[in-house]
């Protein structure tokens, strides 16, 4: 069993993690099969993957005790540099467990990449303030709408970034990187997923990040693709 303890304080991140565990799980049974007809490669990745952890069920647990730890900074101008600020702070709250921190973020072309590492501050950052509204989210997709509103169809492109990092007893282990591609639409669709997912558009799905299933987010997804960049470069022994 590999066990990661996730430092995250968002909801919809450890939501992301689950469906991973789940999609592994399912696909280890998958691999074992040798009569099955399909195998499908969301999570695992044999030829790339060390058979410790084909061999191994992954799971995702929140990090015990995350909402007494006070926030770390995320101060730095990189999603990396981020991911390993607050995987080597968090790591220090669980002695000898592997601790996993996520920074992502939305980068719109029009918006020269903003919000980028400021995507969960980005209302705040515009002081965008809407009557009524306290739900960062709604006003982060708010703001997100205002800030292009005179952007044309053609010029709406984005894209979804994520880094994590792992982290043990103060020392970062291995990291991983993952990005998917979009469009930002005029107005909301779907009300899956979280944060600007009823926004960003997938054209070659046809639908909103909001509007995918968890196994389908985490097979195109950015956080999908971190964790098995992640995995593919986590050393044999650890
Ligand atoms: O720092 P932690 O505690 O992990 O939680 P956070 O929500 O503050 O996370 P970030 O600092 O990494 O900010 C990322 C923001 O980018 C957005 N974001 C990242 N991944 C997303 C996803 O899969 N779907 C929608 N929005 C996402 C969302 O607004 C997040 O709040
Ligand atoms: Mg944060």
């Amino acid at each position: 069993m590999l066990r990661f303890f996730v430092a995250t304080t968002n909801p919809g991140k450890l939501r992301d993690f689950s469906a991973a565990a789940e999609t592994h799980h399912r696909e280890r049974g998958g691999h074992r099969d040798v009569n099955a007809s399909t195998h499908s490669s969301a999570l695992s990745e044999p030829s790339v993957m060390n058979q410790s952890l084909l061999d191994s069920d992954v799971l995702f647990e929140p990090l015990p005790g995350l909402k007494e730890i006070p926030a770390p900074a995320e101060d730095e101008p990189t999603f990396a540099g981020n991911a390993r600020v607050k995987a080597i702070y968090y790591s220090s709250f669980a002695a000898g467990e592997l601790v996993l921190a996520d920074d992502s973020g939305l980068e719109v072309d029009a918006l020269d990449g903003a919000p980028g590492v400021r995507s969960a501050r980005f209302a705040v950052d515009s002081q965008f303030i809407a009557a009524g509204i306290d739900d960062i989210d709604r006003l982060n997709n708010l703001c997100l709408l205002e800030r292009m509103r005179d952007v044309s169809a053609g010029q709406r492109q984005a894209r979804y970034r994520c880094v994590l990092a792992a982290a043990r007893d103060g020392a970062c282990l291995f990291s991983g990187d993952g990005t998917v591609e979009g469009e930002i639409l005029t107005a909301p669709r779907g009300d899956g997923g979280f944060g600007y997912d009823p926004l960003f558009y997938l054209p070659e799905m046809g639908k909103t990040m909001a509007e995918l299933d968890l196994a389908t987010k985490h097979r195109i997804g950015h956080r999908g693709r971190a964790l098995r960049d992640l995995l593919r470069r986590m050393p044999p022994t650890r």
